[in-house]
């Protein structure tokens, strides 16, 4: 089975006692310490933050988005603006999702043939066909330091039948993103479908490890399945993976699945719940998740998390949050964004030294103790 194309990452240490991996994943625009989360940036912006406080929350690499970007401002533009970098002014590396999964999740009407997706665009419900060759010239077009193969991630409900014959699609609209990409220094990662099956899994990943990537990401997933059976998967699939290439597990997670996934022996992740809870006043902290609407907090002086060493745990009470999300204020959204955001990327460097240090094994036991999930 063949294992990475390029030379750009590599497995510095890996904790014995489980699958975790310290890694490091050279990119154009930097160089990411891996496990890594990575902040979600769909219209070129992480909503409520700038450039300078996703450096000031330790960010790395930021996703944007092939299916929103190619609508509004279309990816033309972007390019002969200088590419996505410049427009947003974001300098380290940008990982792009290939639009299949939005296209799924957000377009009006769809249908899926060999030659890839008709769909409506959810903005002005104008007709669009995204297919493997224009979602990789769009990713091209943006300039993104990591790009992603168009797929197709069939819904959980999906039955086995489907999603076999839903999975060669994939491999096969892999191998024609393959041959589509030629942007130099640009780095094409493979995603492995197969559902929750692990038969149908290991094909896909055989399938997508034969015709060869940069990385490979784990897709299907996060899309309403138990959490035993997302757990089922990460493991079944961890081991059959290259070894000395990156793992990416789409749309994941909450910091507990984060935690697993480490723990199996993954390195990057994504997902819109930090960013999104944040402007919902779900604020993730080292007890558990809290609502800041909530009226016990009303009167409450303290640091949002007393453990958390961020600007805003520094500098404002519970009180103030809760008056703001209360009122409607603009500030409500930043400033639990930025919390979020730390408290996720801290969450990340926490596992990196313990994975450093040997004792992954002992820090994911006390997580699951700390996380009383007392959603007040
Ligand atoms: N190609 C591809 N992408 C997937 C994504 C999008 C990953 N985020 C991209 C990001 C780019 C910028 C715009 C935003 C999205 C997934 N997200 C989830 N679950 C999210 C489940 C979730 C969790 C919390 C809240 C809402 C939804 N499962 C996913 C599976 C796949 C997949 O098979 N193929």
């Amino acid at each position: 089975m063949r294992g990475r194309v390029s030379g750009t990452f590599s497995v510095i240490h890996r904790d014995a006692s489980c699958g975790a991996r310290l890694g490091s994943l050279k990119t154009p625009h930097g160089e990411i310490e891996t496990p890594i989360f990575m902040p979600v940036g769909t219209n070129a912006t992480v909503k409520a933050m700038t450039p300078e406080d996703l450096w000031a929350v330790h960010a790395q690499i930021i996703l944007a988005n092939t299916y929103h970007l190619y609508l509004r401002p279309g990816h033309r533009l972007v390019e002969s603006l200088g590419g996505l970098h410049r427009f947003m002014n974001w300098s380290g590396p940008i990982l792009t999702d290939s639009g299949g999964f939005q296209v799924f999740s957000l377009g009006e009407l769809r249908k899926i043939s060999e030659e890839g997706v008709k769909f409506q665009s959810h903005l002005d419900g104008s007709y669009h066909v995204l297919t493997p060759e224009l979602s990789i010239k769009i990713q091209e077009a943006l300039g993104a330091d990591i790009i992603m193969c168009f797929d197709e991630c069939p819904a959980a409900t999906a039955d086995y039948d489907y999603v076999s014959r839903s999975l060669e699609m994939t491999t096969r609209w892999a191998k024609r993103c393959k041959e589509a990409h030629s942007r130099e220094g640009q780095q094409l990662f493979g995603i492995i479908q197969g559902g929750m099956h692990h038969d149908l899994r290991a094909r896909s990943l055989n399938e997508i490890c034969a015709i060869g990537f940069d990385g490979y990401a784990l897709g299907g997933l996060s899309v309403g399945e138990e959490k035993e059976q997302m757990y089922g998967v990460m493991e079944s699939c961890a081991p059959l993976m290259p070894q000395d290439a990156p793992r990416y597990i789409m749309g994941i997670g909450a910091p507990e699945d984060l935690v697993e996934a480490v723990w199996h022996g993954f390195d990057m992740f994504d997902c819109v719940m930090p960013t999104r809870n944040a402007r919902n006043g779900m604020l993730f902290t080292s007890q558990g998740r809290i609502n800041i609407k909530a009226k016990a907090y009303e009167e409450d002086g303290g640091p949002l998390d007393p453990a958390c060493g961020c600007h805003v745990c520094r500098t404002y009470s519970r009180a103030y949050l809760r008056h703001l999300y209360r009122a409607g204020e603009i500030l409500a959204s930043q400033l639990n964004t930025y919390h979020n955001l730390y408290y996720y990327l801290d969450l990340m460097r926490r596992m990196r030294g313990a994975i450093r240090e040997n004792r992954f094994t002992e820090f994911r036991r006390d997580f699951y103790g700390s996380q009383t999930d007392n959603h007040v």
